[in-house]
């Protein structure tokens, strides 16, 4: 295989008579049924990732709720839950998702820290096992909406323990600044606010302190700050029986080592692990990022004189980490390049207005010509779900494929459809009164 390869799993792509196949499905096929751009994932491959962390954590007791934000499709929350895996959802939008895919009440948490009271109300409806609570005044709030259904709700206060995650700015939650999480310092102010929460069961701690994070380290440290605050909270008197360790494990999408799932066992077996806490983690990324590509066709290949940029019909609406946060995603032909192809450097760039709107600077790549087909690898997480239809476009289809079989697991949402979403309202759409003046 071509170097460029090195981010597309092997258990999963391969290229097969010089054409790139997901399990035994050619992309080209694909292409055929559906156009470009689309999202093609490994149902394979997520099964693969499911097992291994299960295989590492199950030894120590540890439950699994996927956090959805990272892929929400129907198809992939089934296949976690044949898997026994649950959801870690950040709103209605999501508890509806998780609940439409089969996943049961009982194996959701609810994170967040913006829930409303319509989202609590809806929580405590489906019987979820848990919600996350991020602020006192939060607590309130399901205090008095668990208070009018007349209920008791299961809630894990999330602390934010000031440690450094390790990782990019934006996608860091556990420092002091971050908006995320109870300072771990002023958890002591719960004995007094418990003293008013009748309707509310605080059965545990919580942490997340951000996504993309490389090793264990961090981890460590976090998990060390969760168990003494739980610890804490327990002599007090507060009857504390769970912890959630939170997500955040990285993937490689570069030069970046692997992430090792026996490393994060390590880490709950030296600190939380048989302490009397029923553990779970929400991990995203990890279980879905390296199952899913992006499938796009090159539009142009435009030589600027000084460079040649080549333009794809996928762009940032469909795919907006690179923009976002300069986040690379391995560019790899479906069509194997010639043996001894010379390669040549690009920018590689979608159509939209915007000079974000690129996915790769200075990239060598065997050289490309308008109507190639390229896939973006590691895009099975956080590039659907954060989709949008900026510049007017498409919302993608996503499709799975199994073995031999595929599936279009969401389809093309076109513009005919979107312009439905609107309406004119009456006072722009009615004919002006003529004017006395005129
Ligand atoms: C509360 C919470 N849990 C879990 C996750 C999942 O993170 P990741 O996809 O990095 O595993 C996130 C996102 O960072 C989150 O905000
Ligand atoms: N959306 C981000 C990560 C943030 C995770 C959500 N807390 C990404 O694409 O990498």
């Amino acid at each position: 295989m071509p170097d460029a390869t090195r981010r597309l799993p092997a258990s999963a792509f391969a290229y097969r008579d010089g054409e790139l196949c997901v399990e035994g499905v050619a992309l080209a096929r694909i292409v055929e049924a559906v156009g470009t751009p689309f999202y093609c994932y490994s149902a394979g491959r997520l099964r693969e990732r499911a097992r291994a962390l299960k295989a590492a954590l199950g030894p120590l007791g540890v439950d699994i709720h996927f956090a959805m934000k990272a892929n929400g499709n129907q198809a992939v929350l089934a296949l976690f839950a044949a898997e026994g895996i649950g959801a870690d959802i950040v709103s209605g939008g999501e508890l509806a998702r998780t609940l439409a895919a089969g996943i049961p009440p009982g194996h959701v948490v609810f994170s967040g820290v913006g829930k409303t009271a319509g989202e609590i109300d809806a929580a405590l409806a489906a019987g979820i096992h848990q919600i996350n609570v991020e602020s006192f005044e939060e607590l309130h709030l399901v205090e008095t909406r668990a208070a009018a259904r007349g209920v008791v709700a299961d809630v894990a206060l999330r602390i934010n323990p000031d440690v450094d995650a390790e990782t990019h700015a934006k996608i860091t939650t556990g420092k002091k600044d971050n908006k995320f999480g109870i300072d771990v310092d002023r958890l002591a102010r719960l004995d007094n606010e418990l003293k008013a929460l009748a309707h509310v069961r605080v059965v545990g701690l919580a942490i997340h302190i951000g996504s993309q994070i490389m090793s264990a380290g961090p981890f460590l440290a976090a998990y060390r700050t969760l168990l003494a605050a739980a610890d804490t909270l327990k002599a007090r008197g507060v009857p504390l029986t769970r912890l959630d360790l939170g997500g955040g494990f990285g993937i490689p999408y570069e030069n970046e080592l692997e992430f090792s799932f026996a490393d994060l066992a390590g880490a709950i077996r030296e600190t939380v692990a048989g302490k009397g806490y029923a553990l779970a983690v929400e991990p995203g990324r990890s279980l879905v990022a390296d199952a899913g590509v992006l499938v796009s066709r090159v539009a142009f290949v435009k030589d600027a004189g000084h460079m040649q940029f080549a333009v794809l019909d996928a762009a940032m609406n469909d795919l907006v980490r690179p923009a976002m946060y300069e986040a690379h995603h391995d560019i790899v032909p479906v069509r194997a390049p010639a043996a001894g192809a010379v390669p040549v450097e690009y920018d590689v760039v979608g159509p939209i207005c915007e000079s974000s709107d690129t996915f790769a600077r200075r990239l060598k790549l065997a050289p490309l010509a308008a109507g190639d087909l390229v896939v973006l690898a590691t895009a099975g997480a956080y590039g659907a779900t954060m989709s949008s239809t900026y510049n007017g476009r498409a919302l993608i289809p996503e499709v799975m494929v199994d073995g031999d079989r595929f599936a279009v697991v969401r389809r093309r949402v076109e513009i005919a459809e979107q312009i439905g979403w609107d309406s004119v309202p009456d006072f722009i759409a009615a004919p002006k009164a003529p004017d006395a003046a005129a």
